[in-house]
């Protein structure tokens, strides 16, 4: 058999994601390889833009998608926070590997945790969903715009342009910098993007070869709490450019789940959970976004999408 190309960013992030799914297929199929296929995206371009105002779904996968298409990779692997709710035509999800730890984190070179900032701390982030809840919080904080691979953020906050960035505990937690944690915030406190810590393997849906490797990978319980989270962003229409969170959890045979919409400046945010079955994971999604917006958060998305 020919070797699977695995499409991939070039973040450090990014490989360390396309070489873990490299090796699992590799000891669950012993005879199988694979190789990468390194691509830019345009959110890789556009490292100085804020991310808010960068705009346009799909800004770190759409490359890696055409190359799926076009026949010069086979999968592509993605964190699931950037994929959008929508696939192009001949392409799905084969897998969703079992999820990270989802919460972000707090990390600083100066602060023990969040309840140690000062209230006008100056805190790094390029995430409107983070900034809103911070905000919230910590209404004199001063929020910066911090951009580039979880490296390069890292560097910056060492540099002392920050009091404290905000990261995912994931990306930290797979690079071994787990060690730079301060506090992983508790999600009432920074609800997590949806699909945070979740990494999914992308291909063509008529590649049946393909697609019959990946059932070993998939983990049922990450993807019916992903599912119900994507429910609620199709609603919405959120991309990762805005203030929107949603967080599942399975509790035995149920599912929890958690929404908000804030303003940017956590002047308001309007927050929603309930409850539901596992089958009903993608009403759940959806009952939650209709809650949000007749609280009013279709006042908020309106403002930030305008047209
Ligand atoms: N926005 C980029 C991005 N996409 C996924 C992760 C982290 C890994 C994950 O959520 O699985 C990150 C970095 C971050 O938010 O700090």
């Amino acid at each position: 058999m020919k070797p699977i190309r695995i499409a991939t960013r070039k973040s450090p992030l990014a490989l360390w994601q396309a070489n873990h799914v490299a090796a699992l297929l590799e000891r669950h199929f012993p005879g199988i390889r694979t190789e990468l296929v390194q691509m830019t995206t345009r959110g890789d371009k556009m490292l100085d833009a804020p991310l808010a105002k960068v705009g346009g779904k799909g800004l770190f996968v759409k490359e890696l998608e055409q190359g799926m298409l076009e026949g010069e990779a086979d999968i592509a692997v993605h964190s699931m926070k950037d994929v959008p709710v929508e696939f192009p035509d001949g392409l799905h999800l084969a897998a969703i590997l079992k999820r990270e730890d989802p919460t972000d984190a707090l990390v600083s070179n100066r602060f023990a945790g969040l309840d140690e900032l000062p209230a006008n701390a100056r805190i790094g982030t390029s995430s409107l969903r983070r900034q809103c809840q911070i905000k919230q919080r910590f209404p004199n904080a001063e929020i910066l715009q911090l951009r580039g691979n979880v490296n390069t953020r890292l560097a910056k906050l060492d540099a002392g342009d920050f009091d404290a960035v905000i990261l995912a505990s994931a990306g930290l937690i797979r690079l071994e910098m787990a060690g730079r944690i301060r506090e992983r915030l508790d999600p009432a406190i920074s609800l997590p993007a949806i699909g945070q810590g979740a990494i999914g393997i992308e291909c063509r849906r008529d590649d049946a070869e393909i697609n019959a490797l990946f059932g070993v990978l998939h983990d049922s319980d990450t993807a019916v709490c992903v599912r119900a989270e994507r429910a609620m962003n199709a609603r919405l229409q959120g991309g990762c450019q805005v203030p929107i969170a949603g967080f599942a959890e399975k509790h035995g045979e149920r599912l929890f789940m958690r929404g908000l919409v804030g303003a940017p400046d956590g002047s308001v945010i309007y927050r929603s959970e309930s409850r539901d079955d596992l089958d009903r994971a993608e009403d759940l999604g959806r009952h939650i976004a209709e809650d949000l917006l007749a609280q009013g958060a279709d006042r908020i998305l309106a403002a930030l999408y305008p047209g």
